[in-house]
């Protein structure tokens, strides 16, 4: 490396300092602009996402700054001393609205606002996008897991296989966020926290040779003991050599289980069952891995495999399925030349694609008698559906699909993390965000929580905000009309 790596200024696309350096010339650096953080289409077609990643962008946006190492890397790269004089003197000094890190979002609203002078808030998209969509992609594929898991402990195990370390700490703490119980990852346990849990690996049973000799020498050096089975033999060796070992050692140690990594899974998990059962190790778990997802796991479950612990790596950390969120960084209105706010729009020939220009709202419309989910209203900022008696919820496309709710709560999913730079948000504990997302699943109906062909969530937008979005739609055609006929 030529330089310190002492900031993340740089993690960002050379676009977004290209596009910069034109706003600065041009004097418009410092107009307020709106961005919003979206997503348009649902991860692995569940019926919901679990937004992660808002602690790790508020780090950010505290420590953004050009240093002096960004700065001397520029000027190779010939950008002009005024400009780069301009860049060191950068922060966040913008309004960062967030839903918390936790929530349940869906697709087309608003996971994050960001309002800021036009050069900062466009210099942060690209981090801001990598950190949400990663970690919300992760938290996703975790609740979809242990969805089908159920009540049982998942042990995060996918570092090996991970995008890199990063991909690895922040994946794994997406997935404890999300429900699972530990991580094999030391250092996310150190860094966050998490309870960090291992067993031992087929190396180990190879190194001593013989499944004897290395399940006792583990049981000598550790009072829980979980012995891997399936080196050589799983039912014929490796259940027989753990429990023979459980047996000698007796008080000495806690034979906490077994775990199976190849094979069939739900026959072997059987067959051990019955012998440890037989030998008295009533509780003794069975712990399984190999390639494990929701498909193999529900599976598992049909065939009545007695599995108590399930590890799962490669397939939840690298979002194996499905290896990318589409979140989205929109411009949603900029202030104008004379010091104006105008809301602008992206338009594109899908319908489900234009963006929804304005300052807006999102909130969760939950129906005080059955303490469920109605759906999610966007309101423009000045609105307040929470004084209406009958709210009008229809389909932002489809707008006869409609119905009215009454006896509801609005509640609020945005919150202010940032106010013009100061941070005055409380970061919650990973406990307390982790709690946070069961309660929310509580508040949604089963029919979006299957792993299999969910019911479509509704995400409406209230009259004012489809007013307001067809007003700029109809302003849009009325422009690109003029500039033909000129
Ligand atoms: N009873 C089962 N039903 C459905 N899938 C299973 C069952 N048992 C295991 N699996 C899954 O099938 C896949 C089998 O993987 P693989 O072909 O690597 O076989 P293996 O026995 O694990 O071999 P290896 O020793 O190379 O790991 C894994 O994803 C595993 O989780
Ligand atoms: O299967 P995953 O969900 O990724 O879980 C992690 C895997 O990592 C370990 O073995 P590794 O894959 O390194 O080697 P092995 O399976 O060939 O023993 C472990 O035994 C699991 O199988
Ligand atoms: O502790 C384990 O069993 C473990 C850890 C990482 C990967 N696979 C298994």
């Amino acid at each position: 490396m030529n330089h310190t790596d002492d900031s993340l200024a740089l993690h960002t696309d050379k676009y977004q300092i290209n596009m910069t350096q034109a706003y600065w010339q041009d004097g418009m650096q410092n107009r307020q602009a709106v961005f919003e953080v979206y997503f348009r289409k649902l991860p692995f077609h569940n019926g919901f996402a679990v937004f992660a990643g808002l602690e790790r962008v508020i780090r950010y946006l505290h420590e953004f700054r050009f240093t002096e190492s960004d700065i001397d890397y520029l000027r190779e790269d010939g950008y002009s001393e005024e400009f780069l004089a301009y860049l060191r003197t950068l922060r966040f000094t913008g309004t960062l609205r967030s839903m918390k890190e936790g929530e349940l979002v869906f697709a087309n609203e608003p996971i994050m606002r960001i309002e800021a002078p036009l050069a900062e808030a466009q210099l942060v998209e690209t981090a801001i996008l990598n950190i949400v969509n990663y970690q919300t992609l992760i938290a996703t594929k975790a609740a979809r897991i242990k969805h089908v898991v159920g009540e049982e402990p998942c042990m995060e195990f996918g570092t090996r296989r991970a995008q890199e370390l990063d991909a690895a700490i922040w994946g794994t703490r997406a997935a404890y966020l999300a429900g699972f119980g530990a991580t094999s990852n030391v250092r996310a346990g150190k860094l966050f926290g998490i309870p960090v849990s291992g067993t031992h690996a087929h190396a180990m049973v190879q190194a001593y040779r013989d499944e004897y000799k290395a399940f006792a020498q583990y049981a000598e050096t550790h009072k829980d003991c979980v012995f891997l089975v399936d080196t050589y033999d799983t039912l014929k060796s490796g259940v027989p050599t753990a429990i023979q070992v459980a047996k000698e050692f007796g008080d000495r140690i806690r034979f906490r289980g077994i775990r199976l990594d190849s094979g069939d899974l739900a026959y072997l998990s059987k067959e051990a069952r019955r012998m440890l059962d037989a030998a008295g190790f009533t509780e003794t778990k069975i712990y399984a891995s190999n390639d494990l997802d929701e498909q193999t796991i529900i599976n598992l479950k049909a065939q009545g495999a007695q599995i108590d612990v399930w590890g799962i790596g490669t397939k939840l950390i690298t979002a194996y399925d499905q290896p990318a969120l589409g979140a989205v960084y929109k411009l949603i209105s900029i202030e104008d030349e004379n010091g104006t706010m105008a809301d602008t729009i992206k338009i594109s020939s899908n319908p489900e694609k234009i963006s929804t220009p304005g300052r807006k709202r999102v909130f969760r419309i939950v129906n005080k008698a059955s303490g469920k989910s109605e759906g999610d209203y966007i309101a423009l900022e000045h609105e307040e559906p929470q004084n209406e008696d009958h709210l009008h919820m229809f389909h932002p496309v489809h707008t006869y699909i409609a119905k009215f709710v009454s006896s509801f709560e609005a509640r609020e999913l945005h919150h202010t993390i940032f106010e013009d730079g100061s941070l005055v948000y409380p970061i919650p504990a990973l406990q307390e965000i982790r709690e946070f997302v069961q309660a929310n699943l509580q508040v949604l109906w089963e029919e979006y929580k299957r792993t299999l062909n969910p019911a479509e969530y509704p995400v409406n937008l209230s009259k004012a905000c489809w007013d307001n979005k067809m007003r700029l739609i109809e302003e849009v055609r009325q422009k690109v009309q003029q500039t033909m006929k000129a």
